[in-house]
């Protein structure tokens, strides 16, 4: 279902009261996006915890940033201090986090925002969740694929030695399930160096004319 203005609205079945009406209004995304010069998109990087998600998209960022692009990185570390400090790491609270951080993204792509994530996100239902919420070319799923392995070789916040220790549950990887993506719109091999991993989401943002060539 679409507003008269284009965003996607959820069925509104949904709402918890029925007399909540949605309220188009004069400045659209797309005259935001004409005066930012750019589109709005989610780039959705998900991965295991230590794959590398923060850091390729903080160095994309500063990449788009460079070029004058208006950019925001949601990181589930950040968000987990606030907009999310009441959730944990359930399946229930992780599902709860990622709709949450969804809408959000939202917003920031009706203001016309380049929104890059960085979130375990660990099911598929939920990134698909996310990419419902969005319109087509919107959402663009980014897989981090870095072996376990390396990632727990990683380990910088000791998260792993702990988990492996007992002392940490339902660590993602661990003793909680990680769906890798089967279809990703990108799919990084983790291992590489973060400067070839770059210009491929910069050349895959020019492809979908997020971004000027
Ligand atoms: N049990 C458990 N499992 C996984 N991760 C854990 C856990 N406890 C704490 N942490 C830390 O929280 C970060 C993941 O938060 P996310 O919001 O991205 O998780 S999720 O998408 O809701 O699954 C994650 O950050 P990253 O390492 O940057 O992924 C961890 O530092
Ligand atoms: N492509 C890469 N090659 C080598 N090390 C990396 C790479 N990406 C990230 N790292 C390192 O791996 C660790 C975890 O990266 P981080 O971005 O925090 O992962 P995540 O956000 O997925 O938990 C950090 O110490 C970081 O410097």
């Amino acid at each position: 279902m679409a507003a008269p203005d284009g965003t996607v609205l959820q069925d509104s079945s949904l709402l918890k009261d029925e007399n909540v009406v949605w309220h188009p209004h004069a400045v659209t995304r797309a005259d935001r996006e004409k005066q930012h010069g750019h589109r709005g998109a989610v780039l959705w990087f998900t991965g295991l915890s230590g794959s590398g998600k923060s850091t390729v998209a903080g160095a994309l960022e500063q990449a788009l940033h460079a070029q004058g692009i208006s950019t925001y990185l949601l990181d589930g570390d950040n968000v987990r201090h606030g907009l999310c400090r009441d959730l944990g790491f359930t399946d229930d609270d992780r599902r709860e986090n990622i709709r949450r951080v969804g809408e959000v993204a939202k917003l920031m792509v009706d203001a016309g925002q380049v929104v890059l994530t960085a979130f375990i996100s660990p099911h598929r239902a939920e990134r698909d969740m996310v990419r419902d919420l969005l319109e087509e070319g919107q959402f663009i799923e980014v897989f981090v694929d870095t072996p376990l392995a390396i990632c727990e070789a990683r380990d910088p916040k000791g998260l792993y030695k702990k988990a492996r220790a007992g002392e940490l549950k339902n660590f993602t990887g661990i003793d909680s399930e990680y769906q890798p993506p089967e279809t990703p719109d990108v799919h990084l091999d983790g291992e590489q160096l973060v400067t070839y991993l770059v210009p491929q989401l910069l050349d895959v943002m020019r492809q979908r004319a997020i971004i000027n060539p």
